[in-house]
């Protein structure tokens, strides 16, 4: 059953087992902890633990400062809450608000590399949980309180910034005020409003309503022209049922009561209560050219398919990801602390807010250049009623957001630690971009805008299945499911998924009308290759890969995905009997290998078991290509257990001869060798060898044999905590991805988006 309405289903939405596949799959949860320094030997563990750790411990108790050099601190902020307003869900107690709380830990990493821990406090007691978090500040550079009700967020977050010296920052409330405040400023723009005239209507007054009025007043909104709603309709002057005093501090002068007198002729509605609480007639009268923010999560409370049916002349936002115009704290949290860290900003005020709102408005009305473009799905979208603010994976906001912030802080006398050279702060953040991130948003956006037809070859398999539906679901295009219809559907049932969606296709290879082009088409391939026309017969009925792989070589569908029941080699040889290297290519598998921000590429980690010297050159080449086809400008090392001659070796030779070759080729790429890959990869290693013709680290590493390409890549991901995509192949002539048998749902989505991406250029 989909997570989302039926209305939703056309949408790039989840159903509710992929979301929960998502988070059970592998290590349960979203987040682990990773060591920073070496724990190998007793010298590590002298130094990390006793003795060596009462050094620094002595250190910060003389100067607490230095606990920023010594600790993980200045880094790392704790996201806290109790549960009691998960989202728009309610009080669902602190347990249940784990997967949000991980959540946001995984987004601070994610989007502006800061260190994260959910921490769950169980009671709803309001100076329990103060006095719990208020003893933890040694712990962390800031607090990041989420999903506390109103009014107890207020007083609990007034409270401890009272008496912690980091900033305390709920986010449900500045968060929240921050980007509303930014798309407030475009919107008004736009619609050619200003703050001191435009009437605005927020329906709910907790946590998030409040600090979005306060914050716009702030900036200078016209307080007699913004009335408030809760659950008991306007908040009037005079009012006693259901108040507080942040509620009457906003109460106004007026004799409308519900939420539908309310919105009659309003210019702007905010929505920060619940699903669905604004209706079509309420949309019918509000203002010409009015601005609706429904940031109720995970529904709004009107959903821009609906206002679209009652008019057209308004701009909508709400707080998902999967609408133009997403209104949501994650443009700001991560970004505001990264800006509040760097500066060690005691606390996050007023200036440092409105400098964050600001500068979140202008980004969207800058042009969207190349780079960038990826992150908005291919849709280059321009300044206007469906582009008010940027999106989340806009790489732009690494630099642009904390700069503001921390530039705030410093002018505001809050920066214990003010940075003096803004031009190199501004490239340390640009560098805590994620490469690949970048790499697979393009992949995604390229195949969004020429979807393709992706055969599924297992597609009995019900991880098959879900990774299909997801393909379709992301509007990659047609996701073909092959195999039996009835066990399918069978399994389907079984597992609650859904195949009867747009996008999904499923092909019976048994009842195919295409069962005998393809079966000549494979003869006249294998005929002198020892087959009988029976035997390719048995292939094309019996076996899912010579089906699909024939499918895919008569253009039938555009690629294919395989490898789940069969091991890799064997589905290679499968695929190797329908299709052929691409005229003047190579066939090899690439891993992608992403390492604390560092991308690079490995080959050939699939084919070649032991390459000959005009082989590694292919690798090389085919390496370099797809390097460039991602947006890499590639340095190719040809690796060695020696560099340059030393120590020799007969095994070395060969990598040498490759080079030579490479040489001769004239290829219009950088590459050397042969190196170990510590020369390879480390900057300060490689300047001992002056005369390399390498103009920064590698990263492309051509392996000198399978076993090394193996080896390696899989301790990178075991032990070096990387993520490592693929082996993609590359040098097919058509369109063909294998994935490893223990793939999780995600990895063979994105192999299929590969197929699709390779497909198509
Ligand atoms: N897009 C974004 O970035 C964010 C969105 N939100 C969303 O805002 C909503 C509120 O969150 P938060 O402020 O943290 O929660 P709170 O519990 O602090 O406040 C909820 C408020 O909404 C009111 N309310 C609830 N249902 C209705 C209704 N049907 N009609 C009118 N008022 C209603 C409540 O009224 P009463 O006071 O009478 O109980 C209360 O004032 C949630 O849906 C949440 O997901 C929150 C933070 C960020
Ligand atoms: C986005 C968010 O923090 C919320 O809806 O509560
Ligand atoms: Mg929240």
């Amino acid at each position: 059953m989909p997570a989302t309405d039926k209305s939703d289903r056309t949408r790039t939405s989840v159903t509710e087992q992929e979301a929960l596949d998502f988070h059970s799959q592998g290590r349960p949860g979203k987040l682990e902890i990773s060591p920073t320094k070496p724990m190998a030997t007793q010298r590590d563990l002298s130094l990390a633990y006793s003795p060596g750790v009462a050094v620094p411990v002595k250190a910060i108790a003389e100067d607490p400062a230095t606990a920023y050099d010594y600790t993980a601190r200045g880094n790392m902020v704790a996201v806290i809450s109790n549960g009691t307003a998960i989202l728009g869900l309610g009080n669902l107690g602190a347990l249940a608000s784990k997967p949000v709380m991980e959540g946001k830990s995984v987004l601070f990493k994610r989007f502006a590399d800061v260190d994260s821990i959910d921490l769950e406090v169980d009671t709803e007691n309001v100076d329990e949980f103060i006095n719990c978090v208020r003893f933890l500040g040694p712990s962390f550079g800031g607090i990041n309180l989420e999903d506390i009700k109103a009014p107890d967020c207020f007083i609990i977050e007034q409270r401890l910034r009272e008496v912690m010296d980091i900033p305390v920052f709920h986010d449900d409330q500045h968060g929240t005020a921050i980007i509303a405040a930014a798309g407030l400023i475009n919107a008004l723009t736009l619609t050619g409003r200003d703050f001191k005239t435009t009437k605005l209507v927020c329906n709910g007054a907790g946590a998030a309503a409040i600090a979005c009025i306060e914050l716009i007043k702030a900036m200078g909104f016209n307080p007699q022209n913004i009335i408030l709603c809760d659950t008991k309709g306007v908040i009037f002057k005079g009012r006693t049922e259901g108040m507080n005093q942040w509620k009457s501090a906003h109460a106004v002068e007026t004799d409308r009561r519900t939420l539908a007198e309310a919105v009659e002729g309003a210019d702007v509605f905010f929505g920060l209560s619940a699903k669905g609480a604004l209706s079509p007639d309420m949309v019918r009268s509000l203002a010409p050219k009015p601005i609706i923010f429904a940031m109720a999560n995970p529904d709004p409370e009107i959903t821009p398919e609906e206002v679209a049916q009652i008019r057209d002349d308004a701009i909508v936002a709400t707080g998902r990801s999967d609408y133009p115009n997403q209104v949501n704290n994650v443009l700001g949290f991560p970004y505001i602390f990264r800006g509040a860290l760097d500066v060690r900003a005691s606390t996050i005020n007023d200036a440092m807010k409105i400098a964050a709102a600001e500068a979140l408005a202008s980004l969207a009305k800058e042009d969207v250049p190349d780079d960038v473009a990826a992150a908005y799905q291919g849709n280059r979208p321009r300044f206007g009623a469906q582009y008010i603010i940027p999106v989340p994976f806009d790489p732009r906001l690494i630099s642009a957001i904390p700069m503001a912030v921390a530039k705030a802080a410093m002018e505001t006398g809050v920066a214990r630690k003010p940075i003096t050279d803004l031009n190199a702060y501004g490239q340390q953040l640009s560098a805590r971009r994620d490469p690949i991130a970048s790499t697979l948003q393009r992949i995604y956006e390229r195949v969004r805008r020429q979807p393709k037809r992706i055969v599924f070859a297992e597609g009995e398999e019900v991880q098959m299945m879900r990774s299909a539906i997801a393909y379709a679901n992301q509007q990659l295009g047609t996701a073909i499911l092959l195999g039996r219809e009835e066990q399918m559907r069978e399994t389907a049932e079984r597992e609650g998924i859904d195949l009867d969606r747009p996008g999904i296709q499923i092909v019976n290879a048994r009842l195919s009308k295409r069962v005998g082009a393809y079966t000549d088409f494979l003869y006249a391939r294998l005929q002198r290759k020892g087959y009988l026309f029976r035997d390719v017969q048995r292939l094309i009925n019996n076996d899912r890969n010579h089906f699909a792989a024939s499918m895919v070589a008569l253009g039938d569908a555009d690629g294919m995905v395989t490898g789940l029941t069969r091991n890799y080699s064997t589905a290679l040889e499968d695929v190797r009997r329908c299709i052929d290297a691409k005229p003047g290519h190579r066939v090899i598998g690439v891993s992608i290998a992403l390492c604390r921000g560092r991308t690079v590429l490995v080959a050939d980690t699939a084919v070649h078991d032991m390459p000959s010297a005009e082989e590694l050159a292919d690798i090389a080449e085919e390496a370099a290509g797809l390097a460039k086809r991602l947006g890499y400008v590639p340095r190719v090392a040809m690796l060695a257990y020696s560099t340059f001659g030393h120590p020799s070796g007969e095994r070395s030779e060969r990598v040498r001869e490759a080079v030579k070759i490479l040489d001769r080729r004239r290829v219009d790429f950088e590459y050397d060798g042969e190196m170990a890959a510590d020369v390879a990869l480390n900057h300060r290693v490689m300047e001992q060898y002056p005369f390399c013709r390498l103009s920064g680290t590698a990263n492309v590493l051509v392996m000198p044999a399978f076993h090394s390409a193996s080896i390696s890549t899989k301790m990178l991901q075991e032990l070096g905590g990387s993520t490592v995509i693929g082996p993609l192949l590359v040098g097919f002539d058509k369109s063909v991805q294998i994935v490893s048998m223990s793939a999780k749902d995600s990895d063979i989505v994105n192999l299929a988006a590969i197929a699709a991406y390779n497909a198509g250029t």
